[in-house]
């Protein structure tokens, strides 16, 4: 809730236009069966002189529902107006926070769930703020507008109107525990249920080739079902709420039309008095009737405020250091000093690596699949921070270093290359977006792309679909490769960079790389020897520790682990 009032507070002037709104609002809802009562007064009077004064306050009555319902419009768009702002704020934060999560957070969560959160969750927080906080408001002023009036009328009559409303509150008060572990479980599985879709348009083609089609769809059938089913319930108990209002209503009114008409018979209560009474009580429990219809937006709305602030208050395992140092261009020294690392707190997948990598020298990694490699390599770029250790940059530890100050100085070319949904150009641009168009085209050719790019269809202004879906494996490497080019990074790390193109490509790519390598630091993550054998220096990791280290022509003269890569290379 106090996230809902932080993100409400900008908007306190227009709030407060629309408090004022509800003011006119109340005031003339109360003045409706005021006015009634006034005129039924005049009947029950009689008399000729009663016309003129009847017209009056009928002229009134009309005018008092006309400012009411011009008053009501006002409320409903100005609190739409907050509303939308604050769910657009919300939306705002929480992506930007998403930005500054480290990938441990991603690799734990499915991305389909993440999704409804950013984009779901915060709009269901809209009917909470536009219709019931204000609704909430209105319901108690009225509410106390009426408790005023009625005391007024008759103290008695007041006590047996009131009678049946503690009883109501505690029922729904009760029904309301049930309502919010249901709407939890509703938004949760709305939120698996994105992630399983988005999940099975993602591998489609495995689906397929599988044949996979049937099960997959009863895997949704059955999560769909279930979801259903907690709709149901939900909607179920709040099928209570209503019965018990109804109720508590004509209770209230059987014993005041009871009481109170007896009372007017005996001539204790005028006529006029009486009906006003009977026509604010149900005025009255109407406030309840908005809290009740309100409930179940407001129930809703905490299911997903909480999974909101899971995100807003999640602390990413890698953050901005407080104050930390500034580094424009580096030089390119590495130093990695006796590192271990897992991603749980029981997992070694790295331990006791010391490594040296001098500003401008390359390094190559090389290993058995899931020896480390790419693991070291993401712990250079500080996607995670090692369990023990340091890592150093021209002598900084990496933690010291503001991220994006480290992450400028690092290009990174990866296996599984990522292309956004956008022109190839602006792909190639994207670590460089002021890039001259020239700039984009001299990192093109360097890549060995622009051929490729001068036959698609709108060359550089070809938009490339979803993860660059329409673009063949070593086409999105190749932009991948102009993208790290583009960058001018001093540290450039290849993690299987040229893995899939074809060996006539590689060998041209491989030109480019060795002259970008020239004045760079390099790391080189590589199954196929061929493409290490120029580095400065190679290391072989075994199971997550050094195996063996030296040169291209050093290994290769030892029997060890490198003579067996070798063989299976
Ligand atoms: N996000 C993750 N969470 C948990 N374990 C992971 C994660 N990423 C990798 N691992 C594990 O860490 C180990 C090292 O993986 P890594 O990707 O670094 O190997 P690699 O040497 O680069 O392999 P390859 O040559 O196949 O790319 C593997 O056992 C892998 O299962």
């Amino acid at each position: 809730m106090c996230t809902l009032f932080f993100y409400m507070k900008p908007y306190w002037r227009v709030m407060l236009v629309v408090l004022l709104t509800i003011l006119i609002v109340t005031a003339t809802g109360l003045l409706g069966p005021w006015l009634i009562r006034a005129i039924v007064g005049l009947i029950a009077d009689g008399g000729p002189g009663q016309a003129g004064s009847l017209l009056w306050i009928s002229v009134g009555l009309a005018m008092v529902y006309v400012v009411r319902s011009l008053g009501a419009a006002g409320v409903f768009h100005y609190s739409h107006v907050v509303a939308f702002q604050v769910c657009r704020d919300l939306r705002d934060a929480i992506h930007a926070r998403l930005q500054t999560f480290s990938p441990a957070y991603f690799s734990a969560r499915q991305s389909g769930d993440i999704v409804t959160r950013v984009v779901k969750d915060t709009l269901t927080l809209e009917p909470v703020i536009a219709d019931a906080v204000y609704g909430f408001v209105t319901s108690f002023l009225l509410a106390l507008g009426i408790m005023v009036i009625l005391i007024y009328l008759s103290p008695v009559l007041t006590l047996l109107a009131l009678a049946p409303l503690p009883i109501a509150a505690i029922v729904l008060w009760r029904l309301g525990r049930h309502v919010q572990p249901a709407f939890d479980r509703e938004s949760n599985e709305e939120g698996e249920l994105s992630a399983m879709v988005q999940d099975q348009v993602g591998g489609m083609r495995d689906i397929q080739l599988f044949n996979r089609e049937a099960a997959e769809t009863h895997r949704f059938i059955g999560l769909s079902g279930a979801l259903a089913r907690s709709q149901i319930r939900a909607r179920q108990i709040m099928s209570g709420f209503d019965p018990v209002v109804e109720g508590a209503i004509g209770l209230s009114t059987g014993l005041v039309v009871l009481v109170g008409g007896r009372m007017a018979l005996a001539g204790d209560l005028p006529v006029e008095d009486l009906v006003a009474f009977i026509l604010y009580i149900v005025t009255l429990y109407q406030p309840l009737y908005s809290v009740v219809d309100a409930a179940e937006n407001v129930q809703r709305g905490f299911a997903a405020l909480r999974r909101i602030n899971e995100v807003l208050e999640y602390e990413p395992e890698v953050a901005d250091p407080p104050g930390g140092s500034v580094l424009s261009r580096a030089h390119g020294e590495i130093v990695l000093e006796d590192v271990c690392f897992g991603f749980q707190p029981d997992q070694t997948v790295l331990s006791g690596i010391s490594l040296e990598i001098p500003a401008g020298g390359s390094l190559a990694l090389v290993g058995h699949t899931g020896a480390g490699k790419s693991t070291l390599a993401a712990l250079i770029a500080r996607f995670y921070d090692v369990s023990t250790g340091r890592i150093t940059l021209d002598g900084h530890d990496l933690r010291d270093i503001r991220l994006s100050d480290l992450r400028r100085n690092i290009s990174m070319v990866q296996q599984d290359v990522f292309l956004f949904n956008a022109s190839v150009r602006d792909n190639i641009r994207f670590g460089r977006p002021d890039a001259s168009e020239d700039d984009v085209m001299v990192a093109a050719r360097a890549a060995r792309a622009d051929e490729f790019i001068d036959s698609l269809p709108e060359g550089y202004d070809t938009m490339i679909g979803e993860r660059g879906v329409r673009l063949s494996g070593g086409q999105k490497q190749r932009l991948s490769i102009a993208r790290a080019i583009l960058k001018d990074a001093p540290i450039l790390i290849l993690d299987e960079a040229t893995a899939a193109v074809d060996p006539n490509t590689e060998t041209l790519i491989q030109k480019a790389l060795d002259e970008l390598m020239r004045h760079r630091t390099t790391v080189i993550i590589a199954h196929r020897l061929s493409t290490i054998r120029k580095a400065d220096r190679i290391v072989v990791l075994k199971e997550g520790r050094i195996a063996d280290t030296g040169t291209f022509a050093d290994l290769s003269s030892r029997q060890g682990e490198f003579s067996l890569l070798s063989g299976a290379a």
